[in-house]
């Protein structure tokens, strides 16, 4: 691995992140004499412990990160006239350097509807599990059909299994009869019963399983694979309808003065845009391919018109609700606030592979479904929702739902105590956001993006229903001592619904469920309006469809109306999909990486 540069690469990356670092990894592996170069506008990564420790995560949010890119969206009237912000990986890794190490795989029908109803053959589960299966080792349990045992990436449990998450899968199983639990929540295939979570984790090393060191820094003998960080890519450059390299000028987040020099790098056979859901859209735009409305606003000339490049944006709407712990609750609190003593004893307990360091506070949670019961307090917003894409297809979850052993928010504006929280996130939401170039020339400027959360009425109906369900579980739960009021619905004092900060323990499980009153439920809808946030899926922005509904790259991910440019990373997602996006935004890399292998001629890909 080398940062020189050479003239002329076989191949460019344009941007380092989960998926463009898969596919570069593997193509090396596989041909260690093709010249590769990946640019990366963040930094490297290679064994900082910010990147190694699963339970850093939060780090990498902080106001003053420079490891994410905070994408800053227009204020909206249905998110309380905020602007939501969504944090996209900028290091290299992306994601997968940053994320929560929450391992979560897709609804099989998810990969058969980007087949059937995009019309993209061999994109099917049939078709990606073989892959799925491809890049992981399966450490949690041994001989299961659905995973795969000799991937570089580790699948485990995490170093320890938390009493917050004991206590919701025990409380599940009382309360929620109806249900049920079950071993493996993520054999693909399951879908409405609560489950232990499993994490990108090596159960061994209690190290993250990133891209970058299970890929690339592991290639460190392949003086052909060079990476340069720091360089933010501008444009693709053409010759004709050509794609033959990159432009790129070195990161201004990094270092505000950095010189703006435009360098050039060259490629002989291919340009792969690998940038994520914001980074290639708005490459491709300042490339001249987009919609020739956008690209006209800044003055761009039109080289291939094609509006789909930007639209698209999915995320899933996220709503954390944060609870008071008991002092004997295992939560990653301490670490996040850089407490010593928590940092010291779990530091130990890390040399092992084991403790809260080698661990996302993540332990349990359930990919929901409604019940009859449930439909009908759904209402009829949600009504042709279920009935147009839910109702025939048992393995898609309407909402995520489960608990983090810690307080989901900057540390430093709550109180020192323990805390637990209840997230639930929308699936697959109806509203739609895009993310444009609002410059010319100036990669450095600021994204147009509307993140379009909670403008369909069903994804609001979506969210009512996962703040009461997720506040019965956790009020049966034995850490619980209330609620954190700052973060939650503001009940009048009359409503038998108000919360309370000073609970001695939870209530019984037979308990009956809060009634809400109307007026209740507008506080419900105002508190999930003002409170929603990314889920950090972003997804969808160069959909893999055909041109004339709207797509941008066919299913050989080959930009429509030039030659030699892919896109390969979550952005090409048709559609979203019932799942944290780290898993299926690694299949993407690996499908990508055999398509390139067979269009190179690499044998026994
Ligand atoms: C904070 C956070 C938490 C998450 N938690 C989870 C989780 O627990 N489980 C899960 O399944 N998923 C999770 N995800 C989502 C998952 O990590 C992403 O879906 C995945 O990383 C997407 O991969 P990608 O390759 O498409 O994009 P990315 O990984 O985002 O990579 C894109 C890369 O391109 C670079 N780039 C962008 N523009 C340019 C440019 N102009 N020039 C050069 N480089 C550029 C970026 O710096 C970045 O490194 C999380 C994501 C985030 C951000």
């Amino acid at each position: 691995m080398s940062d020189s540069l050479d003239t002329i690469y076989d191949i460019i990356f344009a941007g380092g992140g989960a998926s463009g670092c898969l596919v570069a990894g593997r193509l090396a592996k596989a041909d260690p004499s093709l010249k590769i170069l990946i640019v990366e506008q963040g930094e490297h990564t290679k064994d900082k412990p910010a990147h190694i420790q699963p339970a850093r995560y939060f780090s990498h949010l902080a106001p003053t990160s420079k490891t994410v890119t905070f994408n800053v969206g227009k204020p909206s009237e249905h998110v309380g006239n905020r602007s939501i912000v969504i944090p996209s990986g900028r290091c290299l890794g992306g994601g997968s350097s940053v994320n929560f190490a929450m391992y979560t795989r897709a609804a099989t029908t998810d990969y058969d509807d980007w087949e059937s109803e995009f019309g993209n053959e061999g994109w099917s589960s049939k078709h990606l599990i073989p892959l799925l299966k491809k890049t992981e080792t399966y450490q949690v349990k041994e001989g299961e059909a659905t995973h795969g045992y000799t991937g570089p990436l580790k699948v485990s449990w995490g170093g320890t299994f938390t009493n917050v998450g004991e206590q919701f899968l025990d409380v599940a199983a009382k309360y929620d009869q109806e249900r049920g639990t079950i071993d493996d929540i993520n054999g693909l295939h399951e879908c409405n019963e609560y489950g232990r979570w499993q994490k990108w984790i090596n159960g061994e090393t209690g190290t993250r399983s990133d891209v970058p060191h299970h890929f690339i820094y592991n290639q460190g003998e392949n003086k052909n694979l060079h990476i340069l960080t720091g360089q933010k890519v501008k444009r693709v450059i053409f010759e004709g309808i050509r794609a033959v390299g990159v432009e790129y000028v070195r990161d201004k987040t990094l270092d505000s003065q950095a010189d703006q020099t435009v360098r050039t790098a060259r490629a002989s056979k291919l340009v792969v845009v690998s940038a994520g859901a914001f980074g290639s859209p708005t490459i491709l735009e300042r490339s001249g391919i987009g919609g020739a409305r956008v690209l006209g606003e800044v003055g761009i000339d039109v080289k291939v018109d094609l509006p789909g490049v930007g639209q698209n944006y999915q995320d899933h709407n996220f709503v954390p609700a944060p609870y008071l712990a008991s002092e004997d609750a295992e939560t990653l609190d301490g670490i996040f606030r850089g407490d010593a003593t928590a940092e010291e004893e779990n530091l130990k307990l890390f040399a092992q592979g084991k403790g809260l360091i080698a661990h996302n506070g993540l332990d349990a949670g359930i990919k929901l479904r409604p019940t009859p019961h449930d439909l009908q307090e759904l209402g009829p917003e949600f009504e042709s929702r279920w009935r147009t894409f839910f109702a025939n297809k048992v393995d898609k979850p309407v909402i995520w739902l489960g608990p983090f052993s810690c307080y989901i928010g900057d540390p430093s504006t709550a109180p020192i105590r323990k805390y637990y929280t209840i997230g639930y996130y929308t699936q697959y939401p109806v509203s739609r956001g895009s993310v444009h170039i609002s410059s010319k020339d100036d990669p450095h400027a600021p994204h147009d993006f509307d993140p379009g959360f909670l403008t369909d009425p069903a994804d609001v109906a979506t969210l009512q229903w996962g703040y009461k369900k997720s506040r019965e579980l956790a009020r049966r739960m034995g850490v619980y001592r209330g609620e954190y009021l700052p973060g939650h619905p503001k009940f009048a004092a009359r409503s038998p619904a108000l919360c309370s900060d000073d609970a001695v323990g939870p209530v019984p499980i037979d308990t009956p469920d809060i009634q809400y009153t109307e007026e209740d439920e507008e506080v419900i809808e105002t508190y999930n309006r003002n409170f929603v946030q990314t889920a950090w899926h972003s997804l969808g922005t160069c959909a893999m469809k055909p041109r004339g509904a709207g797509g941008v790259v066919d299913s050989r991910l080959n930009v429509y109306g030039v030659e030699g440019l892919k896109v390969a990373d979550i952005s090409i997602a048709p559609q979203n999909v019932g799942a944290n996006t780290y898993s299926t935004a690694l299949v993407i890399g690996e499908k990508a990486a055999v398509i390139i292998a067979e269009e190179l001629g690499i044998a026994d890909f």
